[in-house]
């Protein structure tokens, strides 16, 4: 075992060889991991005294009773209840938590953003997140947020916890490095983050300038959706998602842990770094994901199927097949269906549907929606393929045909989206972006027969 002599790196388990993010694949898993031989007790959780001194801590992300619990046991340098204990009030007024609802703010209508710059000012996962919408009510644990981040600076003797939400990180732009209290986790484009509520994470910028979309779940977590007819295999399968491997921090720094709680943010002071979990077991981690190991199914002979064909994650509302919200994927795939309009169709769906471009191009909308770029069609209003697609679709000789260069993803909720001010004053809104669908064609004059 390796002990780096850089205060700010991390003890790696288990090869000590430096500061690499080692993973155990697995969603849901009941995992267990140390960075050093022993840290965790054998056969019990709460021995008269731990190895090491350490002390154990639980992290419940259920309620005690759920019938499938979901916690994690913590062997840590100090407990968490080891900081000042006094939390003070602090503004973070771009990250914004639902209810917030805009008196001048329309949020019923199609909207389209650009991607949002970048700036020259230093900017941090805090400092840098971006609120788009929010849906639901952060106090009673339901609906979610969508929000931009554009994140330039690494946090530095700063840790942060969010007791609102849980975290579906999609990154679009740069590499980032999630220091947590279970282990190291790094995303790229195509890949994505998942941070439990509670968990204490500092980000590190690997490469920037970053740009990505995250989806803060105020709801139950997110979990594999039931692939039911589909059986037990393509989708996402549960072994290419990725838990970190322990690792911790021995370092004393005057540190600054931020919390989101109930949509306000509180600072409070503390002695060391808190990431100092050296052994960890239990089933409530943060996770990654490669999202090219998502295998879609989809329709081969004919018809488009509807989208939740495509769902990556699902969140539940407590309402069975409603869900609070579904995290779905539109990835390169093969169309093969005869006698098809192959695209998505015209329609108006209860769900709001926010989507984000990763890369290349989404086929319902050739022109418009970039790489970075978002748009929201909120709940029962009417959206569909553009003049361009819809023509080129209903007009295209039908082979098999490979839709590369494409990457973009659905928050979908069953809650309506409010936009925040932000979305629609100071965010890159394309006005003309309705315009889209303007030129639509009357094809209609009473004669038989397909046109
Ligand atoms: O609106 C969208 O582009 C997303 C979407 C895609 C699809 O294939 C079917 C329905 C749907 O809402
Ligand atoms: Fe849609």
């Amino acid at each position: 075992m390796n002990r780096q002599t850089d205060p700010h790196s991390m003890i790696q388990a288990p090869s000590g060889a430096g500061i690499t993010a080692g993973y155990m694949p697995g969603f849901g898993n009941d995992f267990e991991t140390e960075a050093l031989p022993g840290a965790l007790p054998e056969g019990m959780n709460s021995p008269q005294k731990c190895n090491y001194g350490l002390y154990g801590e639980q992290l419940s992300g259920t309620a005690f009773t759920h019938e499938r619990p979901e916690r994690t046991w913590c062997y840590r340098i100090r407990p968490s209840v080891k900081h000042s204990g006094r939390y003070a009030r602090i503004d973070l007024p771009h990250w914004v938590s639902a209810p917030h609802v805009i008196e001048d703010v329309t949020s019923l209508g199609q909207y389209r953003w650009d991607p949002v710059p970048h700036s020259d000012a230093d900017l941090t996962w805090l400092t840098g997140m971006r609120t788009m919408t929010t849906a639901g009510d952060v106090n009673t644990q339901v609906g979610m947020a969508s929000h931009i981040y554009l994140v330039t600076a690494s946090m530095k003797d700063a840790y942060f916890y969010s007791a609102d939400s849980e975290l579906l990180v999609v990154p679009q732009e740069g590499r980032l490095r999630f220091c947590t209290e279970l282990g190291i986790i790094d995303v790229a484009p195509q890949e994505i983050a998942i941070l439990p509520r509670g968990l204490v994470y500092r980000v590190e910028v690997l490469e920037g300038p970053c740009r990505g979309f995250v989806c803060e779940n105020y709801g139950q977590k997110f979990e594999l959706p039931g692939r039911g007819p589909i059986g037990a295999n393509c989708m996402a399968n549960p072994r290419d998602f990725k838990a970190p491997v322990a690792a911790f921090e021995d370092r004393e720094a005057p540190s600054t842990l931020t919390i989101k709680w109930c949509g306000q943010f509180h600072e409070t002071q503390i002695g060391h770094s808190p990431l100092d979990v050296v052994g960890w077991h239990g089933n409530y981690a943060p996770l990654k994901y490669d999202l090219k190991t998502y295998c879609p199914v989809g329709a081969i002979l004919f018809d488009h199927p509807d989208p939740s064909i495509f769902t990556v994650l699902t969140a539940p509302s407590g309402q069975p097949g409603t869900a609070n919200i579904d995290f779905v994927l539109f990835r390169e795939r093969w169309m093969v269906a005869e006698d098809t309009f192959r695209p998505p169709w015209y329609h108006k769906n209860i769900m709001s549907e926010l989507m984000g471009n990763i890369y290349g191009q989404y086929d319902a909308k050739p022109k418009g929606f970039v790489p970075g770029g978002m748009s929201l069609h909120n709940m029962m209003l009417p959206h569909g393929p553009d003049k361009t697609a819809f023509e080129r679709a209903s007009n295209a000789k039908l082979e098999a045909e490979k839709l590369d260069n494409t990457m973009s993803f659905m928050f979908e909720t069953r809650f309506p989206q409010h936009l925040t001010r932000f979305a629609a004053d100071d965010a890159p809104l394309q006005d003309d972006y309705i315009d889209c669908w303007s030129d639509i064609e009357k094809k209609f004059d009473g004669t038989p027969g397909r046109k």
